[in-house]
Order: structure tokens, then sequence, then C-alpha cells
């Protein structure tokens, strides 16, 4: 298990992780998700000990990585798929982890079968594309068959075939009791390959939940509401009823209505009642991208400007609570995600928000120092204390199991 608790890190003046605790179980693939800047791949290096943290700590069973018993078979990491020597093969890079790590050179070979490279296995990897790079990069994360293992974007270059067989590779390895957290920008991806979630947008902590959860607590839910298309007067009529019930009931383009805030029975009851006959009633929910988008709508650093003409910046649905600002600074940050059905936040709030009547998560970070009563907290801005030092530059850190499963060639692989 992975566990960080209050971990921040700054680089001069920049808090690029701040307070952030959590939990990555064994058993699961935990997807890390955040946008572009948020901290990920700071979280991770800290996590491998190749960055000190500037306050808290994080741990690999229990001890930093930098003291743990045999550190390269027990963890594994894909960080950069770029950080190799280009001059060697593909073999030889894995061949000199191997021996740095005392691990026997017959693995080697196993895990280029896993990942589809042993056909290249002779190749310098100068000469690798991207999703050729990643493989080897995989291949070195499995090496010492750990039971705890990193990826920072692992499908990033992969073709579809790629692409499926990492999702399959997370999942065996999860399956045989392994920690798998794994960071990506692809929702579609980790909405299929992820069964929990963690999300931070600037450094802080927006979610530690399952898929599922995270869905349905950042989507507004809604009914698709569909009357005869030849009697317009019915969808005029329940429209009314079920305004006055307390809906919020908008048009779709196909002239069907989308209702929020009552229950599909109660639609029913209400258009039986209205005398209005229905060709749909069907529940909808967003998907596990919309509902990031939502959460992190706030977090996001770098837009472009062309972003709210071409509707990237989604408007909230009917009865939904918008970002909450977060005062001083002029930050705009850490915000409430729209109330799900009842029950309301069902993560932490930011550091000293106003407290939502939402059960707070498992590990909700407590608040900053020096927030003031009511107030939240805002990492940035704080006074930058000197960052320590970095540590070294990672490649791929050791290690790997490595169910011989799933393999399949390289998209790329020749
Ligand atoms: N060595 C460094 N010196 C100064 N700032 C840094 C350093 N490393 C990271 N940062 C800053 O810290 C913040 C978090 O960066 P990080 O790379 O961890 O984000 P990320 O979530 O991995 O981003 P991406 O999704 O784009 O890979 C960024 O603003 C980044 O510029």
């Amino acid at each position: 298990m992975i566990e960080a608790v209050g971990l921040t890190k700054r680089y001069g003046d920049k808090t690029a992780v701040y307070n952030l605790s959590f939990q990555v179980r064994p058993g699961a693939v935990t997807g890390f998700l955040g946008p572009n800047g948020s901290g990920k791949s700071t979280t991770m290096r800290m996590i491998l000990g190749l960055d000190n943290p500037t306050a808290g700590h994080v741990t690999i069973g229990g001890y930093p990585y930098r003291r743990l018993p045999n550190a390269p078979r027990q963890v594994g990491a894909l960080l950069d798929a770029k950080a190799v020597h280009g001059g060697r093969t593909a073999r030889n890079h894995l061949l000199s982890l191997a021996q740095l790590s005392g691990i026997p050179a017959r693995r080697v070979d196993e895990v280029l079968g896993v990942v589809g490279l042993q056909e290249v296995a002779k190749r310098r990897s100068k000469g690798f594309s991207l999703g050729m790079g990643q493989r080897l990069g995989i291949a070195a994360a499995l090496l010492g068959d750990p039971q705890v293992l990193l990826f920072d974007e692992p499908v990033n270059g992969l073709d579809p075939e790629g692409i499926l067989w990492v999702r399959n590779l997370m999942k065996s390895l999860a399956a045989e009791g392994r920690t798998v957290f794994v960071s990506s920008h692809l929702m579609s991806e980790m909405a299929l390959t992820a069964d929990h979630l963690i999300v931070i947008g600037r450094g802080q902590l927006l979610a530690d939940m399952s898929v599922k959860d995270f869905i349905s607590a950042n989507s507004a839910d809604f009914a698709r509401v569909r009357t005869p298309d030849t009697e317009p007067q019915l969808r005029e009529k329940l429209t009314s009823a079920l305004t006055e019930a307390g809906g919020q009931v908008l048009p779709e383009p196909d002239g069907a209505l989308r209702v929020t805030g009552l229950p599909l029975p109660r639609i029913s009851d209400i258009a039986h009642d209205s005398d209005v006959r229905l060709w749909e009633l069907s529940p909808h929910q967003a998907s596990l991208e919309e509902a990031y988008m939502r959460m992190t709508q706030g977090a996001v650093d770098y837009r472009s400007v062309a972003d709210q003409r071409a509707g990237l910046q989604q408007p909230l649905p009917p009865g939904a609570q918008p970002p909450m600002p977060v005062p001083g600074q002029g930050q705009p940050g850490w915000y409430a995600p729209p109330p799900p059905q009842q029950g309301g936040q069902p993560f932490p709030a930011p550091q000293g928000t106003p407290g939502p009547s939402a059960p707070a998560g498992p590990y909700g970070a407590p608040a900053a120092p020096g927030t003031a009563p009511g107030g939240p907290a805002n990492p940035y801005a704080q006074p930058a204390p000197q960052a320590p030092a970095g540590a070294p530059q990672p490649t791929a850190a050791p290690t790997a199991p490595a169910p011989a499963t799933d393999p399949t060639k390289s998209e790329d692989a020749r």
C-alpha cells in the first residue's frame, strides 16, 4: 500500500503539491487524475524518493522508498519512457537495470515477451517509436516482479491495440493483489481500467473515491422524457406539470425533455396524473469524462481561449451548483462539485471550506495553518519557503511481475 500524509512540495514560490493525503490500496487499479500541471508527476516522484517533500511524508508498505528493503523488487515504475540510453539495445537496457538490482537475466527475456518487444530486443532504443518506448518502460517497471507499480501516462503513444493491452495488464496485475497506481489524461480509458480514483487539482486532493461514486457525485443525473411527437400540446402540458412539481425542464434538440430534480417514478406519476402518454422515460448519467471536466473546471491552469467558443467549458446543468470560488488571491479553485442527489458532497471539502454537510472523506486534510475561521485556505497564498534540493532524476524504477498473460504483439514491433 502507498500512503501519503500531508504531502507538500514547493519549488521556490511554486506550490506543486499541497497537503495531499491518500492511500493506494492493493488489489485494485487506482487512477491518478488531474489537469496538466496539477502535481501528478511530482507526487509520483516523491513516492519514489526522487524528490523530497517540503512537508509531510509518503510511504510504501510503511517505509519511505529510500528505506524500503530491496526496493527495486518491491516497487516498479514507469515515469518517463524516454529516460533510456538510446545507444543501448532494448535487451541491454533491461539487462543493466536487472544487474543493478540482482535480477536474473532470464527475467529480462520474460518481460520482453510480456510487453511484445522480443522481436526488437536487439535493436537500439533510440530508433524506437513512442509506443515501443512505452513498452520498454513498462518492461523495466515489471522487471523485479514488484507488488507495487506506478505508471505515469502508460498509454501515451500507444495505438488502440496497445491501449487495450495496457488496460488488461493493469487489471491483471491488480487482480493478483498488487498495488497499481496509474496516471492518465484519457478519461474513457480510466473509466474502463480503474476501480478507484484519486483526483487532484492545483496540487490538492479533489476526490478519493470509486469511479462509480465519482461519476455520480460530479454529474447531475437527469431523466429524458419523450411525449408523442404527434401531440406537441402533451409536451407543453407535461412541462408545466413537472415544473410545478419542482423539476427543472429543458428541451433536448430531438424534441425530448431533459428533467432534473425529480426521480423517475415521480415523473411517471406526474405524467399519469396529467393524462400525458410517454414514449420514453429513461435515466441518464454523465460519463467519467464529463464528471471529471465538471470537477476540475476551476483547477485548469492552461486553457485555450477558443474553449469557450468551442463549448469545451460545459455549462452547468439546471440545479447544479457552480464551482465555489476561493476568497483571497483571486484563485478560482477549491470548489464544491454539484451536489449528487441527496447527501451533499461526498469527498472532503477543500481545506477550511465552510462545512458542507457532506461526510468528510477518509483522508480529508485539516485546515491549513493560518486559515481564518470559516475561510478557505489557499496554499498559494502562503509565503514560499525554500524547497529542499530535488533528488536525482529517475528513469523507470525497477521491477516487475507480470503474468505472462495478455501480451500482445507490439503495434510497432517489426
Ligand atoms: N523541478 C521543478 N521546478 C519548478 N517547478 C516544477 C518542477 N517540477 C514541477 N514543477 C511545477 O509543479 C507543477 C506540477 O507539475 P507536475 O509535472 O507534477 O504536474 P502534472 O500533473 O504531472 O502535469 P502533466 O499532466 O502536464 O504531466 C507545475 O506547475 C510544474 O511547472
